[in-house]
C-alpha cells in the first residue's frame, strides 16, 4: 500500500485537482487503493487563522467566509456533474455554517482559545478532503472520505498536539480492516483528543498524518505530493544550478531540512524512519520526474556531499575568558541555561584553549540570552574571569550536508578553498563528531555568493561557472565576446564551463546584468539601455553584486582600469588582461600588483600582453618556476612592425603599409606606440620583470626606427602627415638593406639584464631573417636550452589570435 499526501498547493486549483485525480488514478493501476492524505486547499489555512483573529478582535469576517465559500463551490461547479452537485453543496454548506456558528462565538466572546482555533482550522482540511473525495467518486465508486479524527489520537496540546502513536496505530489498523477496498481520501493536519475534541499537528502536520498512517499500515512508501521536484542540493532561489537529489538517507535530509530547504518538516519523518518506509519527495505539477527518496540508506552515489543548507540570519554569541578553561561544568551550565529558557541553539564552536565558546542563536533570542548569561554568571562576570558576552548580528549560516563525507578527507578542503578564493571570510565553524554536516557562520551579504561558489566547488563535474566584467569593447573586447557566444555550447557540453559575461563598459556606457548579457545583442543593449560609463562606478557595481568565480578583463589600453587592479584583487577577483601598461609601468607597480594577488589567492593573468595569443609568458614562467635561467632572450615582438617591414617592399610606400597594419588590427588605438618602439619596450620590461629582473623603463635602450617629427606629431593624422613627408627615409633604409641582400628587422634583446632594442638589418644566416606577416619570433637561451634555444614563432598581433590569447587566460582562472 501506498499512502499518496497532496499539500494545499497540489489542491489549489481546478487544474492542479485534476493532476492530483490522475495521480491517484495511475496510483491505482498500479496495485492496491492508496490512502490519499490531503491538506486544506492553498491559503485556506491562513484564510482560516485570518478569520478567527479578526472574529477575536470584534471585526467583520463575513467577506472571508464568503471567500472560503466561493472558492470550494467554484471547485464543485467546474469538476462534479450538475447531477451530483446538490449533495455537495450541502454537505460544503453545513460545515461552513458550523464554522460561521463558531466564529460568531468567538466574535461574542471576543475570546480565541487554542482548543477553538484547532477546531476552526479543522474546516480546511474537512472542506477540501470530502470535495476531492466527490470529485474522485465519479471515477472511483470505492472512493470514501474519511476524518481524521476518528482514528489519529493526541494529548490536548492545543495547537500541536503529540500523537498517541500505538493507539493511533490500532485505530487505524481497525478502521482499514472495517473498510477493505475503498480508496481513501484522509484529512491531514487533524486529530482528536481522548475526549474527542478536535486537535492538530502543528507544523507540517499533513504529513505527519500520511506518515503516522504509513507507518501503521506498513506502507511501501509514504509520497508526499508538492509543488517543487524534491529535495534539491540547494535553495534554488539563490543557486540556479540547484538540481534535485534522486536518494537521501533519513538523517541528510533532517539536515537539509533542518537549516532552510522547507520540503519537509523533519519530525514527521520518524515514524515512517522507526519502520525503514521510504518517503518520496514527488511534484504534483511535473508527476513525469521521479523525486527524492529518502530512505534508510542514503543511496549509491559519487556526490561527495548532497547539498548545502543555510539559514540567513542568525547572531552569534561569543563568551570568553579564563574563568571557563579547565573548568568542567561551565558549558554545561551555559546551556542548560539557555535550555530551560527555550532558547534555540543552532551552532556551538569552542577553541580546545578552551577560552572562548561561541554560539548561534535565532536574532530575535540573541538580546534575551545575552541578559540571561550576565544573570547566571554575574559573579564570573563581576571576578573578570568572564568578559561580557558579546553578540555579533548579521550572519548567515550555511552547511554542506552528506553522510560520504564521513572519513573522506578533503571535503573540508574544498570548502574552505572555494570560500577563501572568493574571499569570503569564516567567523566560526562547527563539524558534528558524526561528519554529517559542516557548518560556517559567515557575513549575510556573502551568503548568495558562498552558496554558489560552494554549489559549484562541489558539484563541479556539473560546471563551474565564471562571472566576467569586461571593460573595452574595441577591436579586441567585441572580438572575444564573438569567440565566447561561439565557444559557449562548446565550453558548457565539454569543459562544463559556463561563461556568463555580467558586466560591459566602454568609455561611453556601460551595461550589467548578474543572469548574463546576451552577447548576440550586447551592442545594441549597451547602446540602448546603457547608463553613462564610469569606471569606479563599474568597479563598485562588480564587488557589490558580489559575485562567485568573478573576473575582470581589461581589453582597454588605458591606465585608468589600471588604477583598480590593486583594489579588485583585494576584493579577491581575478584579472585577465591584454593591457600592457599595468606591469610595464613603475616596477613597484607590477610587484605590487602580483602580490596582492597572490595574497588574495586569485589569478592575474596576462599572457597576450606579450605576442598576443602566442604562449610566452607561460613558456617563462614555466622555465622559471622548473628552476632553468635565462641567458638570453632575443625577440621580434612588435606585430605591427613585422607586418610592416614584411610588406614594405616594391612600390608601396612606408605610410600606406602603416596604414594598412592599422586596418588589419595590428596596431595599437595609436600606431605611434607601435611605430616609436614604446610597445615593445613595454613587451621586453614585462619579460625582462617576469624573468626576475627589477627594471624601470628608462633602463631599456630603446632605438627608434622613425624620424623625430613623426615621434613629436600632436595627434595621429599629423603624425599619418608626417610619415608621407618621410618616405624618402624610409626608402633610403629599405634599399640599403637590400644592397646587401639583408631585411629589416626591429629586434630586443635582454643579456646580463640589460634589455636594449634596435633596428637591424640582418642577412639570410640570421634566424630571423624570414618571418612573414605580422610573425613575432622569441628565442629563449637558457641553462638548459644552451646549445639550441628554444624558439617560439607565429602570428603575434590581431583581433582573433589577441581575443583568443585573453579567452584562454579567462578559462584558466581559479583552473
Ligand atoms: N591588436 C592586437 O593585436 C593586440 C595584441 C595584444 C594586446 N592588445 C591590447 O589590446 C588592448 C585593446 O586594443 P584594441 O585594439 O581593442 O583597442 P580599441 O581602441 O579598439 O578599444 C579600446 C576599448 O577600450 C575602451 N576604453 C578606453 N578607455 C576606457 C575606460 N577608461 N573605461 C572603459 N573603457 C575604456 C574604449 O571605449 C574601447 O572600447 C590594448 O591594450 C592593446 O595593447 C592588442
Ligand atoms: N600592437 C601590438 C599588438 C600585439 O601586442 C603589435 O603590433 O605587436
Ligand atoms: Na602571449
Amino acid at each position: 500500500m501506498r499512502i499518496l499526501k497532496f499539500g494545499g498547493t497540489s489542491i489549489g486549483s481546478v487544474d492542479s485537482i485534476r493532476s492530483v485525480l490522475e495521480i491517484v488514478q495511475k496510483s491505482h493501476e498500479y496495485g492496491e487503493n492508496p490512502v490519499v492524505v490531503l491538506s486544506a486547499m492553498g491559503g485556506v489555512t491562513n484564510l482560516l487563522t485570518q478569520l478567527a483573529s479578526d472574529a477575536a478582535e470584534g471585526k467583520n469576517f463575513t467577506e472571508g467566509l464568503q471567500e472560503m465559500e466561493a472558492r470550494h463551490f467554484s471547485v464543485v461547479k467546474q469538476l462534479l456533474a450538475v447531477k451530483y452537485q446538490n449533495p455537495v453543496f450541502t454537505r460544503l454548506k453545513i460545515y461552513l455554517n458550523e464554522l460561521e456558528d463558531l466564529l460568531q462565538g468567538i466574535f461574542n466572546l471576543r475570546e480565541l482559545s487554542l482548543q477553538s482555533k484547532d477546531l476552526i482550522l479543522s474546516y480546511g482540511e474537512r472542506c477540501s478532503a470530502f470535495l476531492v473525495s466527490k470529485i474522485a467518486e465519479q471515477h472511483f465508486p470505492q472512493a470514501l472520505f474519511v476524518d481524521a479524527i476518528q482514528f489519529i489520537r493526541t494529548d490536548s496540546h492545543f495547537g500541536s498536539a503529540h500523537v498517541n502513536q500505538p493507539l493511533s496505530e490500532q485505530l487505524i489498523q481497525a478502521f482499514m480492516a472495517s473498510n477493505p477496498g475503498k480508496l481513501l481520501f484522509v484529512t491531514g493536519f487533524i486529530a482528536a483528543n481522548e475526549q474527542g475534541r478536535i486537535t492538530t499537528l502543528g507544523r507540517g502536520g499533513s504529513d505527519y498524518t500520511a506518515a503516522i498512517i504509513g507507518a501503521a499500515m506498513g506502507a511501501e512508501a509514504i509520497e508526499i505530493w508538492t509543488d517543487v521536484d524534491g529535495m534539491l542540493t540547494a535553495d534554488p532561489r539563490i543557486v540556479r544550478k540547484a538540481f534535485s537529489l534522486p536518494v537521501l538517507s533519513y538523517t541528510e535530509a533532517m539536515e537539509l531540512s533542518y537549516f532552510g530547504a522547507k520540503v519537509i518538516y523533519p519530525p514527521t519523518m520518524i515514524p515512517a524512519f522507526l519502520k525503514k518506509i521510504p518517503i518520496v519527495i514527488r511534484n504534483t505539477f511535473n508527476p513525469a520526474f521521479a523525486g527524492t527518496i529518502i530512505q534508510h540508506d542514503g543511496g549509491k552515489t559519487t556526490l561527495p556531499i548532497k547539498g548545502i543548507s543555510s539559514i540567513s540570519d542568525i547572531s552569534v554569541i561569543n563568551l570568553s575568558g579564563s574563568g571557563m578553561v579547565g573548568k568542567a561544568g561551565f558549558s554545561g551550565r551555559l546551556f542548560t541555561l539557555l535550555a530551560r529558557e527555550q532558547i534555540n541553539v543552532v551552532l556551538i564552536t569552542q577553541s580546545s584553549s578552551e577560552h572562548s565558546i561561541t554560539f548561534a542563536v535565532h536574532p530575535a533570542d540573541a538580546v534575551r540570552a545575552k541578559r540571561l548569561i550576565e544573570n547566571e554568571f554575574e559573579l564570573e562576570l563581576q571576578a573578570n574571569k568572564l568578559l561580557e558576552p558579546e553578540i555579533e548580528n548579521h550572519l548567515s549560516v550555511m552547511a554542506i550536508v552528506g553522510e560520504n563525507m564521513k572519513k573522506t578527507p578533503g571535503i573540508s578542503g574544498r570548502l574552505f578553498h572555494a570560500l577563501g578564493r572568493n574571499g569570503i571570510n569564516v567567523r566560526a565553524i562547527a563539524q558534528g563528531s558524526s561528519e554529517y554536516n559542516i557548518s560556517v557562520i559567515i557575513a549575510k551579504p556573502d551568503l548568495s555568493k558562498a552558496l554558489n561558489a560552494v554549489h559549484d566547488a562541489f558539484f563541479a563535474q556539473l560546471n563551474k561557472t565564471l562571472h566576467v566584467f569586461n571593460v573595452g569593447t574595441g577591436n579586441i573586447g567585441s572580438t572575444l565576446f564573438r569567440q565566447i557566444q561561439d565557444q559557449y555550447g562548446f565550453l558548457l557540453d565539454h569543459n562544463d564551463i559556463e561563461i556568463k559575461v555580467v558586466g560591459i563598459s566602454n568609455s561611453r556606457k556601460m551595461l550589467f546584468n548578474s543572469e548574463g548579457i546576451d552577447l548576440g545583442s550586447w551592442k545594441e543593449h549597451l547602446q540602448q539601455d546603457g547608463e553613462q560609463a564610469d569606471l569606479d562606478g563599474f568597479v563598485d557595481r562588480m564587488r557589490a553584486m558580489n559575485l562567485p568565480n568573478c573576473v575582470f578583463i581589461d581589453n582597454t589600453a588605458s591606465e585608468y582600469p589600471i588604477m583598480h587592479y590593486e583594489e579588485i584583487f583585494r576584493s579577491n577577483i581575478s584579472i585577465v588582461t591584454c593591457n600592457k601598461i599595468a606591469n610595464s609601468g613603475r616596477y613597484s607597480q607590477y610587484r605590487l600588483l602580483k602580490d596582492t594577488a597572490r595574497r588574495h589567492g586569485v589569478d592575474f593573468f596576462y599572457e597576450t600582453n606579450v605576442g598576443a595569443g602566442l604562449p610566452i609568458v607561460r613558456v617563462l614562467r614555466d622555465l622559471m618556476l622548473s628552476g632553468d635561467r635565462i641567458i638570453r632572450i632575443e625577440a621580434i615582438l612588435s606585430g605591427t612592425i613585422s607586418y610592416i617591414f614584411n610588406n614594405f617592399n616594391g612600390d608601396v610606400s612606408f605610410h600606406d603599409v602603416v596604414k594598412n597594419a592599422q586596418e588589419l588590427g595590428y596596431t595599437e588605438p595609436d600606431p605611434r606606440d607601435d611605430l616609436k618602439g614604446t610597445d615593445f619596450m613595454r613587451k621586453m620590461l614585462i619579460l625582462a620583470r617576469d624573468a626576475g629582473y627589477s627594471l624601470e623603463p628608462e633602463d631599456v635602450q630603446l632605438g627608434s626606427i622613425l624620424p623625430d617629427a613623426c615621434i613629436q606629431a600632436a595627434s595621429v593624422d599629423e603624425f599619418y602627415r608626417e610619415l608621407k613627408a618621410a618616405d624618402d627615409y624610409f626608402n633610403d633604409l629599405k634599399s640599403e638593406a637590400a644592397q646587401g641582400n639583408k631585411v629589416l628587422r626591429y629586434i630586443g634583446k635582454l643579456e646580463n639584464g640589460q634589455v636594449s632594442i634596435a633596428l637591424e638589418m640582418v642577412d639570410h644566416a640570421h634566424p630571423f631573417f624570414a618571418l612573414s606577416g605580422s610573425d613575432n619570433i622569441i628565442s629563449f637561451t637558457t641553462e638548459r636550452y644552451k646549445e639550441r634555444p628554444l624558439v617560439v614563432k607565429g602570428p603575434g598581433a590581431g583581433a582573433e589570435v589577441t581575443a583568443a590569447g585573453v579567452f584562454a587566460d579567462l578559462v584558466n582562472v581559479g583552473a
